[in-house]
């Protein structure tokens, strides 16, 4: 009884956490993602990103959802961030119900993990229980939003050395990376790897720069599907992307570059299940990064600003 009271970190998170406090709190949280991507299939990528781009930075505390203020600088103006993750309305809405059913329970810190899950199951991903009881910051940090989320322009070096400083091993580096099965990018995250790079597939280069002029500030916004071949179905087609140089991005290629991590996007572009497995486990370490639990942060009433 005593070790559990004591449990560090991620333990003291349990996915029964809300069973009692708030019985309907998954369901409700899953009604409100599947309505937002019947609306628009992308969102589900949305939100999936939402919850990586809150993990890195701070950890899972939702720090990624606090507006700026007159006074108070959050991570939404960060370079990785800027014109680029949405999804806030759709939290808004979930946590207006959430917060009507039980005022004051549920964070928003597990409004992201449980979204960001609902998400890739009805995009046809994996399912896996999600570990409950984060509580929101009141903080937010725009310098580690801009350091620590990974830039599309890394080297597969870069891309382990982000991950494992965040507990994130290679293995999960590369399982995670399979997020990019879905959604969207803008031109300005692969441009350079369409007009300069060699190792990208010709036919797919030059597909790509009709919607994405070589020039700078020209079509900068223009999206592109992150995988080409479905990018509204979590599958593991992003993988077999990578084995003929139709990665979207510099990072994506990386992973099938002749270096290290060949064999696993082989292993995964072969069975998808073996990805799903370590998709949905990886998902769950991360969601694990340093949650603030007990009496530390809050649970905010609304997610943009702490109370
Ligand atoms: C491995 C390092 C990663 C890099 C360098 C990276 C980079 C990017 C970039 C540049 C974009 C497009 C942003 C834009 O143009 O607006 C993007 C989109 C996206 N990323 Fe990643 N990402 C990484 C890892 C991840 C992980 C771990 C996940 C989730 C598990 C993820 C999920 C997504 C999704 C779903 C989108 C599309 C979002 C949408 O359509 O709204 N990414 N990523
Ligand atoms: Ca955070």
């Amino acid at each position: 009884m005593m070790m559990s009271l004591i449990g560090l970190g991620s333990s003291q998170l349990s996915s029964n956490f809300y069973a009692t406090k708030c019985p309907n709190a998954l369901s409700t949280i899953k009604s409100g993602v599947n309505s937002a991507v019947s609306k628009e299939a992308r969102m589900g990528a949305s939100l999936l990103r939402l919850h990586f781009h809150d993990c890195f930075v701070q950890g899972c505390d939702a720090s990624v959802l606090l507006d700026d203020t007159a006074n108070f600088t959050g991570e939404k103006t960060a370079r990785p961030n800027a014109n680029s993750i949405r999804g806030f309305e759709v939290i808004d809405t979930i946590k207006s119900q959430v917060e009507s059913l039980c005022p004051g329970v549920v964070s928003c810190a597990d409004i992201l993990a449980v979204a960001a899950r609902d998400s890739v199951v009805a995009l046809g991903g994996p399912s896996w229980a999600v570990q409950l009881g984060r509580r929101d910051s009141t903080t937010a940090s725009l310098s580690l939003a801009n350091s620590d989320l990974p830039a599309p322009t890394l080297d597969l070096s870069g891309l382990i050395s982000a991950f494992s400083k965040k507990g994130l091993s290679t293995t999960e580096m590369v399982a995670l990376s399979g997020g990019h099965t879905i959604g969207q990018a803008r031109c300005t995250s692969f441009r350079t790897r369409i007009y300069s790079e060699t190792n990208i597939d010709p036919n797919f280069a030059k597909s790509l720069q009709g919607n994405c002029p070589n020039t700078t500030g020209n079509g900068d916004n223009n999206l592109a599907p992150i995988d080409t071949t479905s990018p509204t179905r979590f599958d593991n087609a992003y993988y077999k992307n990578l084995q003929v140089k139709k990665g979207l991005f510099h990072s994506d290629q990386q992973l099938f570059n002749g270096g290290s991590t060949d064999s696993q996007v082989n292993g995964y572009a072969s069975n998808p299940s073996i990805f799903c497995t370590d998709f949905a486990n990886a998902m769950i370490k991360m969601g694990n990064i340093t949650p603030l639990t007990g009496t530390s942060g809050q649970i905010r009433t609304n997610c943009r600003k702490t109370n």
